[in-house]
């Protein structure tokens, strides 16, 4: 469901949100869960479902449909699941949908919860940690995001093979605050974010399905957002070597790794970025959304087959 704006443009209503319960705070007034609640919500979904996933999707922007090729499929909405934050972005459905790919059980957020919504890093990243207590192993983040590097266009997919963790050079981490270790340690190494194994096989599949020209492989980055960037700051970015631009992921995949589940980042080229004054043209959320379905079908099939690759690893 969606109402307009002040500017026509559509946007999800309000949600009010559940209670959040107070554990303990990271030292800056966020309230955090503990391992207990985070246990407590996994062992809710497991009462919900009899698939026990070993593979998470988290549906980038306008990706939703990636979940609709789910068999055997159990929807849980966010609102429903105790503790839960709730999807407030146009483009996220807010769902959790267990299930199968092929014959493999996973577990699809057809909804992800961004900086920009209002929830702190950790909590955005909350749905990773209950993944990791139903058993998930390998969490394949989606996303849409716009494209820095000149050769990309719009509708190439673009293969993570790293990030910059902008947010996380002004502070802000997701796993800032008391370091529960039966998560992880504290002192996390990143330089193998993204699984060398998953890449090569995802770029073999690409082949395979001919995807060649529409395939890549670069450098991604998140943002704050909810704005889109200044002309100044991609140029920035540019210079230091990004090659897509995002308002996501990043803080995703670095939780995930915490608990040593093995990542695959995939990103949709939805826009260009722009680094000219003199381009007319403005980001703006629809065109993110509107190829995102363009796009449905064949992300449909590279992720069910990556899904069944990865399986096998
Ligand atoms: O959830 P993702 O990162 O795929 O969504 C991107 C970033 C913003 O949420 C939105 C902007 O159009 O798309
Ligand atoms: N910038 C930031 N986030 C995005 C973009 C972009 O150009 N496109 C989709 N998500």
């Amino acid at each position: 469901m969606s109402v307009q704006n002040m500017n026509g443009t559509k946007v999800k209503p309000a949600k009010e949100t559940l209670p959040e319960v107070e554990v303990e705070s990271n030292g800056n007034g966020h309230k955090m869960y503990s391992y207990e609640m985070l246990e407590e919500i996994a062992n809710f979904l497991l009462t919900k479902t009899n698939i026990r996933p070993i593979i998470g999707i988290i549906c980038g922007s306008g990706m939703g449909s990636l979940a609709d090729t789910i068999t055997d499929a159990e929807r849980i909405p966010y609102e429903e699941i105790p503790n839960f934050p709730t999807s407030t972005v146009e483009g996220h459905h807010g769902q959790l949908v267990f299930g199968r790919l092929g014959e493999v059980p996973v577990v699809a957020m057809q909804g992800r919860f961004h900086y920009y919504e209002g929830y702190p890093l950790w909590k955005c990243c909350l749905p990773i940690r209950v993944m990791k207590l139903l058993g998930v192993k390998t969490l394949m983040a989606t996303n849409a995001a716009g494209g820095l590097n000149p050769s990309y266009k719009i509708g190439d997919l673009m293969i993570v093979t790293d990030h910059i963790n902008l947010m996380g050079f002004a502070g802000n981490n997701p796993l800032q605050g008391p370091n529960d270790e039966r998560f992880g340690p504290r002192f996390p190494p990143m330089n193998k974010a993204y699984n060398y194994e998953y890449r090569k096989i995802a770029k073999k599949v690409a082949k395979e399905l001919k995807l060649d020209n529409i395939i890549r492989e670069g450098i991604y980055t998140c943002l704050g957002g909810p704005n889109f960037e200044t002309v100044a700051e991609l140029r920035m970015l540019k210079m230091v070597g990004v090659d897509a631009v995002g308002m996501s992921t990043v803080h995703e995949v670095i939780t995930a790794r915490h608990c040593d589940m093995k990542v695959f980042g995939l990103s949709l080229i939805t826009n260009e970025c722009i680094t000219n004054y003199e381009v007319e043209a403005e980001a703006n959320h629809e065109e993110v959304l509107d190829v995102g379905k363009m796009r449905q079908d064949l992300l449909r099939e590279y992720i069910s087959r990556l899904v069944h690759e990865f399986s096998k690893v």
